[in-house]
């Protein structure tokens, strides 16, 4: 099979599709690697090492869609990329289609066979290619907070830990998953009160055994998530329903009402966010400020640390890549439930039923599209 690595273009998106001991492990099975000129070179991945690792570099994204048989990225294709694809070629990415119609569509026409690392499940349960990047986005969320807070930033200026003397602020979590517990490690070390809210009883009461006293879990209802949300200094959006558009937990009069100069981290807005207020920003501006709070709502965080990022994503994506090259799309999905799960436009139809609903599609189950 023909693999093709365009260079990532989203907005300050340094991240790419496969690093070089990635790409060892297609051509040591025979596969040709095509990777896009300087794909890697912004996070010390320079081309000498694709060709070491026996890649061939080309020049342009259009020569790669041409040619490869998959393609392999980090982020949704952008509107150029969604018309280079082919019919039958595989995209291999994020997608996070239920809040984004218009890149649905693009693909729908596409007739491509559009992989969804975000719904591809894990035999122990779990999103197993979400969560590296829900690792660093989780994080990273508290350090963007944080930095937020401060008067320059459109912050109230304050201090989260506090100082001898002068009280601690308040960290409201919403989600108590793969980005809420990194951004739970992260706010206890700040030294602030942490107050973590999720529907899941079992995940709090995991994290009341990791935590004990030194957190506030609550079970999530629109009562509690006010409650907090109006007290807090800082508040991190981390829920997920697998696939769907994220609901919309913290409405727009509750944010009218919290406290001038709070911010509100809103990593769910690749899934279209859980603030009523929330837009996607990006890392060159990556925050607006309305009713007084400032919002930070960019969709690719993890670009901002691109190689953690990228050696993170790499480990999680290249197993099923290795699948997907050796044996086709079809019966790599025939052979492996989770990776079929994984399955969210193809040839033409919606085949991931949040989606489908989302969008008012029908849902065509993947089982079908594999003859
Ligand atoms: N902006 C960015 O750069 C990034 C965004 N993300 C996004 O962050 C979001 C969270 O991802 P993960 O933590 O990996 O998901 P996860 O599935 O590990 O955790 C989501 C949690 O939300 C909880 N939840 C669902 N409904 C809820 C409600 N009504 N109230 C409170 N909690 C509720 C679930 O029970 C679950 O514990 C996803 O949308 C993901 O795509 C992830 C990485 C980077
Ligand atoms: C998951 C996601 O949206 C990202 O890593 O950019
Ligand atoms: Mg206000």
């Amino acid at each position: 099979m023909i693999v093709g690595v365009p260079k990532e273009i989203k907005n300050n998106e340094y991240r790419v599709g496969l690093t070089p001991p990635s790409v060892r492990e297609l051509t040591s099975r025979r596969h040709r690697v095509l990777v896009q000129k300087n794909a890697g070179l912004d996070i010390g991945l320079p081309d000498e090492q694709y060709v070491a690792a026996g890649a061939t570099i080309v020049d342009t994204a259009q020569e790669i869609f041409g040619k490869a048989d998959m393609i392999v990225k980090v982020k949704e294709p952008q509107p150029g990329e969604c018309a280079m694809l082919n019919q039958g070629q595989i995209l291999y990415t994020y997608l996070h289609l239920a809040p984004d119609p218009e890149q649905t569509a693009a693909l729908v026409r596409s007739g491509a066979v559009c992989i969804a690392y975000e719904t591809i499940t894990g035999a122990g349960g779990g999103l197993p290619l979400l969560a590296p990047m829900s690792e660093v986005a989780g994080r990273m969320a508290i350090q963007a907070g944080a930095a937020h807070l401060e008067k320059s930033k459109g912050g109230m200026g304050l201090l989260l830990g506090g100082v001898p003397g002068v009280a601690a602020g308040h960290i409201v979590i919403i989600g108590a998953g793969v980005v809420g517990t990194n951004a739970l490690q992260m706010a206890v070390g700040t030294g602030a009160r942490v107050t973590v809210l999720d529907k899941n009883m079992d995940r709090l009461r995991h994290l009341d055994l990791i935590f004990g006293n030194r957190i506030s879990t609550q079970y999530s209802n629109a009562h509690a998530i006010e409650e907090a949300v109006l007290s807090a200094d800082l508040v991190i959006g981390g829920v997920l329903l697998p696939g769907a558009a994220a609901p919309k937990l913290v409405t727009r009069a509750m944010i009218a009402r919290m406290k001038q100069g709070a911010v509100v981290v809103d990593v769910a807005i690749d899934q279209g966010g859980c603030f009523e207020t929330s837009r996607a920003t990006t890392h060159a501006d990556p925050t607006f400020i309305l009713d007084g709070v400032v919002h930070y709502c960019v969709a690719n965080m993890p670009g901002a640390v691109a190689r953690t990022s990228t050696f993170a994503l790499n480990n999680a994506t290249i197993g099923h890549a290795v699948a997907l090259a050796e044996k086709g799309w079809q019966q790599a999905m025939r052979d492996d439930p989770h990776l079929r799960n994984g399955l969210n436009v193809c040839q033409g139809k919606l085949t991931y039923q949040a989606v489908a609903e989302a969008l008012d599609y029908a849902y065509v189950p993947a089982e079908s599209m594999l003859g």
